[in-house]
């Protein structure tokens, strides 16, 4: 049902996957002027005729007001908010392409889960280099596309520096079955939702393995103290990872196999090469490059990370799963909860 809103604002979706035409639906159905933009002519035609996004969301309804498009100028001409919603791999390549399409004071929010390749830039930090006079913010949560263009109840963050574009971007996507909270720690939002993918390819693993639900517990809430370990020595605030973007997040992702990162980890626990599990997915699955980021960083930083450790042996460096499994469990036995607030 289109909701009436009494202050419809032009926005446009960079992306024409899962999680881009979910927010696309979102906004559209809020009585926004709504643009989708995606890379391909043949895909945005074949969107149009169908009023379905076959590829990545088949079997549901395009909003009819929803305008699809593979021309940037035209997806973006006189937006006030633009969500990017491209894997982390070509996020640069388009915002580098948007930037000088943009009127000043233009909202851009990154829907992207995901750490640069060749460095350890986030996405916002990406926005702000490649853009000048822009508002900022992040967009993270546990939100599987799926489940949000099929009406359950689902929460999200918008984090940003700037409130007035938290409110904003609450007021744009904030319907009957979507909420909005907001968060002003832009990096630890950020990191939250990088991190995550990896340990969803950790219990993906341990779901193929058939271990059991104390086995899953147990790496939920160790993934959860090694988020929060490596978020501390990056400067973040460890809170943001008791909230939706952080541990919500982690539960969702590691506990479905609507996740690809996990189904990335299932596939190589059942004896898929890691080339083959992604190839099999066929859409982006973020954790798998993050690990290698991760392990590099913390390597660097001295900071205690055993399951990215393990993870990483398994995925790049041969190593076989149960020997990588043993060294887990005949680790140091420390603390449970090492945090304390600080005065
Ligand atoms: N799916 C989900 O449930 C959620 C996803 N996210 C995050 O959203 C981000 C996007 O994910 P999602 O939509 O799911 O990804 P998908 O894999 O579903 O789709 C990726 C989209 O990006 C397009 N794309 C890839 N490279 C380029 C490029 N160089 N130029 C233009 N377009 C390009 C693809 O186009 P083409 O088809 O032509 O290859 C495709 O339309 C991810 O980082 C993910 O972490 C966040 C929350 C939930
Ligand atoms: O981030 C997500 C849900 O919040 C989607 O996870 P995947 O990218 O693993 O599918």
């Amino acid at each position: 049902m289109q909701k009436e809103t009494s202050n419809p604002l032009t926005i446009a979706v960079l992306g024409g996957g899962s999680f881009g035409t979910a927010i696309a639906n979102i906004v559209a159905g809020n009585g926004h002027d709504t643009r989708q933009w995606m890379r391909d002519s043949e895909s945005a035609e074949a969107c149009r005729e169908a009023r379905e996004n076959h590829k990545y969301l088949p079997g549901v309804a395009l909003h009819p007001e929803l305008c699809i498009s593979s021309d940037l100028q035209e997806a973006v001409q006189g937006c006030d908010i633009i969500f990017v919603a491209i894997p982390s791999k070509s996020f640069r390549e388009v915002v580098r392409r948007v930037a000088p399409l943009l009127k000043p004071g233009t909202m851009l929010i990154s829907t992207t889960k995901g750490i640069e390749h060749d460095n350890f830039h986030l996405m916002s930090d990406i926005l702000r280099e490649e853009t000048t006079g822009m508002r900022v913010g992040v967009l993270s949560g546990p939100n599987f596309a799926k489940e949000i263009v099929a009406g359950h109840y689902t929460a999200t963050v918008i984090a940003s520096e700037d409130e007035s574009l938290c409110k904003d971007i609450q007021t744009a996507l904030h319907s009957e079955t979507f909420r909005v909270y907001s968060s002003n720690d832009v990096f630890g939002v950020e990191l939250a939702g990088a991190l995550k993918n990896i340990y969803a390819i950790v219990t993906g693993m341990a779901a193929a393995l058939d271990r059991g639900q104390n086995t899953i517990s147990l790496l939920i809430t160790r993934s959860l103290a090694e988020m929060m370990r490596f978020a501390e020595a990056m400067g973040a605030d460890p809170m943001t990872f008791i909230g939706l973007a952080g541990v919500g997040d982690l539960i969702l992702t590691c506990s479905s196999d609507l996740s690809r990162n996990y189904r990335v980890g299932y596939l190589v626990g059942k004896g898929k090469s890691l080339d083959r599990a992604v190839a099999e997915i066929g859409q982006v699955a973020e954790g798998v490059n993050t690990v290698r980021l991760i392990k590099q960083k913390a390597d660097e930083m001295g900071v205690y990370m055993p399951l990215v450790s393990a993870i990483h042996a398994i995925l790049f460096e041969e190593r076989p799963i149960p020997e990588v499994i043993r060294n887990l469990m005949s680790g140091a036995q420390t603390f449970d909860v090492a945090y304390s607030a600080k005065p």
